[in-house]
């Protein structure tokens, strides 16, 4: 067992692929504040002694961390040593890595014997772009793609825009993939430009949307991110980035990481690499919830709006001055929230935006069964200063909410692509619902 652990570490990283061999998630319970202050205390570290995949909240929420195999008997000794109760959700990640590889291999194998696109797969930056392509020349008709800009690696950022004709339509935005290892999210958002073009003129809701609203929707929010949780695609010139201990120093040679999250943004005198692009919105900038330590995942960046990524989408949706929903897509634990994040003061839209999510919650439940929670993202999840539905909410548009799909902590965001279809099967009548809503509800 040993032998094979170590053989597949230097195999891996001749490769310039982050291992995570030995690696675990584990589920710690906190019991109380002090316990959950205890937890914060482990961020950020050097070397890295965790990585959150569901930060420290309230105690009633589980924490979910990954820890690396180096600092595993550190960390369990240091938990037990404080009292906090943990079980281990996933024994080594590396198996879960090996597992979804294949699976991609084995669907591009096929998808290459047949020329056709699997909507039940995860797929690469370059087979998403290349997908994009083809449906909006399959569509033409009512799909048109816009470059709204750059990524910080210079790749394209791209939006597919839904119409069926006006000028600057009352419109719809929904994003996905803002969190690089969010994979879920990439998928759901191409089954749904997919669900959209299929259901136009069959679902009559779909239809009256269409027919007075537009749809924007960006699927690779983060493209420098999603490439570098793939790929050994690494542009040249590019700097090389920080390693699985979540970007803690440069080191060359490492071009991927399936667990980035952040952008892949570097600045001159800074140690580590990337920014959260969702918590670099204005509103509520720099507050709780979001951290200056650049070797954070949830480092806001210099100033607000300072990434590209960002930028881009505040520049698109403030040009069009007509946007009346924005649906912003995460992973995991199945939840359904609306601002704020930055605090705890209620929204003046309160009552209308808990109602709407309780309405598209059940919408979703009735397809497969999938319980989410829903209410406000500071009052159900944790403080998150600087996300993208506060800036959205606080430039006037009112139906802003965050999604966070499947699933609930058995595989986080290595959800196997099995589930794929059904995630955005279910999600796709909770969108519905908020759009419908937005329709009906002109402000
Ligand atoms: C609106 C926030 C709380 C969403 C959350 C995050 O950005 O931390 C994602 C689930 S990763
Ligand atoms: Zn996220």
């Amino acid at each position: 067992r040993w032998t094979l652990l170590v053989c597949s570490f230097f195999l891996a990283s001749a490769l310039g692929q982050m291992n995570f061999t030995g690696d675990q998630v584990l589920r710690v319970l906190a019991k109380n504040d002090k316990q959950l202050s205890l937890l914060r205390d482990l961020e950020g570290l050097k070397p890295l002694k965790v990585d959150f995949w569901r930060g420290p909240a309230r105690p009633s929420l589980p924490v979910d961390m990954r820890v690396p195999y180096s600092e595993l008997k550190d960390v369990k000794e240091y938990l037990e040593s404080h009292g906090l109760a943990y079980s281990i959700m996933i024994k080594d990640i590396q198996v879960l890595l090996d597992q979804e590889r294949e699976a991609m291999a084995k669907s591009r194998r096929l998808e290459r014997s047949t020329s056709s696109f699997s909507y039940s797969s995860y797929h690469t930056l370059e087979e998403i772009y290349s997908w994009i392509d083809s449906f909006v020349t399959e569509h033409a008709n009512i799909v048109s793609k816009i470059q709204i800009g750059q990524s910080f690696e210079n790749r394209s950022i791209l939006v597919l825009k839904f119409s069926t004709g006006g000028f600057q339509r009352q419109a719809i935005w929904i994003d996905t993939g803002i969190h690089s290892r969010e994979w879920i999210t990439h998928a759901t958002g191409i089954w749904t430009a997919d669900k959209i073009v299929s259901e136009y003129g069959k679902d009559c809701i779909l239809t009256n949307i269409l027919d007075t609203m537009d749809i924007f929707l960006e699927i690779v929010s983060n493209p420098d991110g999603f490439a570098f949780t793939h790929s050994m695609a690494r542009m040249s010139g590019a700097p090389t980035s920080g390693n699985g201990l979540s970007n803690q120093v440069i080191h060359p040679g490492l071009s991927q990481n399936r667990l980035w999250r952040k952008n892949k943004s570097s600045r001159p005198g800074v140690a580590c690499i990337g920014v959260d692009l969702n918590r670099n919105w204005k509103s509520g900038f720099g507050g709780n919830g979001s951290n200056d330590n650049p070797c954070s995942e949830t480092y806001h960046g210099p100033y607000p709006h300072s990434e590209p990524e960002v930028s881009a989408i505040v520049k698109f949706i403030t040009d069009h001055r007509n946007i009346k929903a924005l649906i912003s897509i995460h992973s995991y634990s199945q939840m359904l929230m609306y601002p704020y994040g930055y605090s705890l003061e209620p929204v003046s839209s309160k009552e209308e935006l808990c109602n709407l999510s309780k309405s598209a919650a059940q919408a979703l439940y009735k397809v497969h069964g999938m319980q989410y929670t829903y209410g406000s993202i500071s009052t159900t999840l944790y403080m998150a200063s600087g996300v993208t539905v506060d800036w959205a909410y606080d430039s006037g548009i009112k139906y802003s909410f965050s999604f966070e799909l499947r699933d609930t902590g058995q595989y986080g965001f290595l959800l196997p692509a099995t589930q794929i279809i059904p995630t955005a099967q279910e999600t796709w009548m909770a969108i519905r619902t908020i759009m419908i809503h937005t329709l009906n509800h002109p402000y």
